[in-house]
């Protein structure tokens, strides 16, 4: 396929680089609270759970997208730890929504070189989600395309919290002096040690709070917030904000 376009190696990337997107300079590292599920369904007189199936058809599209594109890592705020406190049919059906991904969308992860990860306090949901996410995670570990990020129970004070304890068990071992705790150390204690930091957030539904999401490691991000509810969000949005990302001057305290 002649590339009519430098920088571009994919045909999506020739179709968004001719409508101003630099493939040269994306973000590395997008997290997205996808929230609007619920009200997008009660406007529609829907139950709140066909907001979240309608959701999940979105990331399916953003993911595949954002693959294209060639985004490195993509962290997806699928399940908070404060979820557990929605009505227990909801928690339910989300608990079953990974196993309903990922038995239709995992062959097509693996055939686009998907690596799929989690962060959170895994081990306490159902047997039937951690099932199906570590077979996912185990089919897909030696891919080395999009990163595919799902936070799933996740809470990023009980994230911190633990590992100040890790940090505080290894001085009270005496295997670390306090004067030795660093910014690096810290971060290499949270779930997200082995990736890149997030240089772009998007919250859709015209929110504009973190909500307890990577709140050490989103320092220095771009913050890009959208009225669209998630379920309404698509290719040409996500396009916006990684251009609106592009178009911004970027500074790490510097000048
Ligand atoms: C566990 C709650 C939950 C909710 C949810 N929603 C509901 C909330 C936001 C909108 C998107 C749809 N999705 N969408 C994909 C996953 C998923 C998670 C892990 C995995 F390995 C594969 C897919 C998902 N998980």
């Amino acid at each position: 396929m002649p590339i009519k376009f430098p920088f571009a190696k994919t045909k999506k990337q020739a179709e968004t680089q001719s409508l101003g997107l630099d493939h040269t300079h994306l973000p590395k590292h997008v997290a997205i609270i996808m929230d609007g599920n619920g009200r997008w369904a009660k406007n529609r007189g829907m139950p709140r759970i066909a907001g979240h199936k309608e959701g999940m058809g979105v990331v399916k599209r953003i993911v595949s997208y954002a693959s294209d594109l060639g985004v490195q890592v993509l962290t997806l705020y699928a399940f908070s730890t404060e979820n557990w406190k929605r009505p227990k049919n909801e928690v339910e059906f989300l608990m079953k929504l990974p196993v309903d991904f990922l038995n239709t969308y995992l062959p097509e992860l693996i055939e686009k070189n998907v690596q799929v990860r989690t962060i959170g306090d895994f081990d306490v949901l159902p047997p039937h989600t951690k099932n199906a996410v570590q077979e996912a995670i185990q089919r897909t570990k030696d891919n080395d395309g999009l990163v595919l990020n799902f936070a799933l129970n996740y809470g990023s004070r009980f994230e911190m919290v633990h590992a100040v304890r890790q940090i505080a068990e290894k001085v009270k071992e005496g295997v670390l002096d306090p004067s030795d705790i660093s910014e690096e150390m810290f971060s290499s204690e949270l779930y997200t040690s082995e990736l890149i930091e997030p240089d772009l957030l998007i919250r859709t539904s015209g929110e504009q709070r973190l909500s307890n999401f990577l709140l050490w490691q989103l320092a220095y991000a771009e913050f890009w917030f959208t009225e669209v509810y998630w379920p309404d969000f698509n290719e040409s949005h996500f396009e916006k904000a990684l251009y609106d990302f592009q178009n911004r001057k970027r500074r790490f305290g510097g000048v």
